[in-house]
C-alpha cells in the first residue's frame, strides 16, 4: 500500500547556512498515529513546516498522498490538515464563519452538517458566535484543531498539540486523534514529552540534530532498546563490590544497602542465576529484590547521546 506520505532525502539548509535537516528518509503508513519525538531545535517544526508547503526544502522529495508537495502543491495541501503551535487567525472574526471559510480555502463545497459536527466534537458549538478573540486559550486551540479538520483531510499534522494545554483538552485532544485514526485518518505529532509518544504512537521516530536516528513501533522500540534492572534489598550493608565481582555490570547504592544489577532483555543469558549463586558464595545476603524495565526516556536519552558522535 502507498505510504500516507513519503520523505526521501530531504535537505534543508536555512538562509543563514544552518543545516536542519540531512537527508531525511521516512515512510509514513496510512491510518497510524505515528510521533516525531526529538529535543528542542531537532528539525521536527521545519519537517512539518516542509510537508504541509510552508517552508521551501533545500532538496529531496515529499509525496502526499499520492501528491509531490512541490509539484502538485494544490492537491497535496488538500490533503492535509496542521494544526500548529501558535495561532494566527482573524481575531475578529465568529468560530463558524473561520472554520467555513477554512474549509473554503481549500476549494471543498460547503458543508454545514460537517462543520456542525466538527465543532459539537470539538465542544467549541456553542461558542460558534464567539469571536475567536473573546476565547480563552483552550479555546483557542480548539478553533485551530477545528480549521485544521475543516476541510476533510486524509493527513493530520499536530505540532506540539499539548504544550501548555489543561488536562481536559489533551484528554480530549486524544479522544479526537483515536477517532480520526478509526476514520482512516493518518496523524502526526511532534512531541518532546515521551510519555505522550508513549501513549499515544503505533510508531515512533526520534529525529535529533537533523537525523532521524531511529524508526520503529513503539513496542518494538521498548522492546529491542530496553533494558531491565534487578534491584537487591541487602541483608547488611555492603563496604564495596568484591573484586571477583567487578566484571559484572553491577552497582552499589549510596547508602550501600542495594546492588542494581543491570542486563538487556534481549540476550538469552540474563546471568541472574550465575550472579545469585556468585553473590552467595561472597555470603552477601539479600531480603528483597525485584525487577523495573527502563522507561522510553531512558531509551530516548540513550539514543539521543549515542548520535551525538555521528551519523548511524
Ligand atoms: N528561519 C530559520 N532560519 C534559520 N534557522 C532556523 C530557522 N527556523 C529554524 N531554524 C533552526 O533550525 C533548527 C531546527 O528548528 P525546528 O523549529 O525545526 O526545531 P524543532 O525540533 O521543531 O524544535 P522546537 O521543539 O523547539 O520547535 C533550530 O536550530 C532552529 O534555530
Amino acid at each position: 500500500m502507498q505510504p500516507a506520505v513519503s520523505i526521501q532525502q530531504l535537505e534543508k539548509t536555512y538562509a543563514s547556512g544552518f543545516r536542519a535537516l540531512k537527508s531525511v528518509d521516512l515512510d509514513i503508513r496510512r491510518g497510524e498515529i505515528f510521533a516525531l519525538l526529538g529535543p528542542n531545535g531537532a528539525g521536527k517544526t521545519t519537517l512539518i513546516s516542509i510537508v504541509c508547503g510552508i517552508v521551501t526544502p533545500s532538496g529531496g522529495r515529499v509525496v502526499a498522498d499520492g501528491h509531490d508537495i512541490v509539484r502538485d502543491y494544490r492537491a497535496a495541501r488538500q490533503k492535509i490538515g496542521l494544526v500548529p503551535q501558535e495561532l494566527s487567525t482573524d481575531a475578529f472574526e465568529s468560530v463558524w464563519a473561520t472554520v467555513r471559510f477554512s474549509r473554503g480555502l481549500y476549494g471543498r463545497p460547503r458543508d454545514d452538517a460537517y462543520l456542525e459536527g466538527l465543532l459539537r466534537d470539538l465542544s467549541l458549538w456553542d461558542k460558534r458566535d464567539s469571536k475567536i478573540l473573546a476565547l480563552s486559550g483552550g479555546m483557542k486551540r480548539r478553533v485551530l484543531i477545528a480549521k485544521a479538520l475543516s476541510h476533510e483531510p486524509t493527513i493530520l499534522f499536530l505540532d506540539e498539540p499539548t504544550a501548555g494545554v489543561d488536562v481536559e483538552l489533551r484528554h480530549d485532544m486524544w479522544q479526537m486523534v483515536r477517532r480520526l485514526r478509526e476514520r482512516g485518518v493518518t496523524v502526526i505529532l511532534t512531541t518532546h514529552y515521551i510519555e505522550e509518544a508513549e501513549d499515544m504512537a503505533d510508531r515512533i521516530g526520534v529525529i535529533n540534530k537533523g537525523e532521524l536516528v531511529v524508526v520503529e513501533d513503539k513496542d518494538v522500540l521498548m522492546r529491542r532498546l530496553g533494558r531491565k534492572q534487578l534491584t537487591l534489598a541487602l541483608q547488611a550493608p555492603l563496604e564495596r563490590i568484591p573484586d571477583e565481582l567487578s566484571g559484572l555490570p553491577l552497582e552499589l547504592s549510596g547508602d550501600h544497602l542495594s546492588l542494581v544489577y543491570t542486563f538487556d532483555t534481549q540476550t538469552e543469558e540474563t546471568g541472574i542465576a550465575d550472579l545469585l549463586r556468585r553473590l552467595g558464595t561472597h555470603g552477601i545476603d539479600f531480603r528483597d529484590l525485584n525487577s523495573s524495565e527502563s522507561s522510553l526516556e531512558e531509551i530516548f536519552v540513550g539514543l539521543v547521546h549515542g548520535s551525538e558522535g555521528g551519523r548511524r
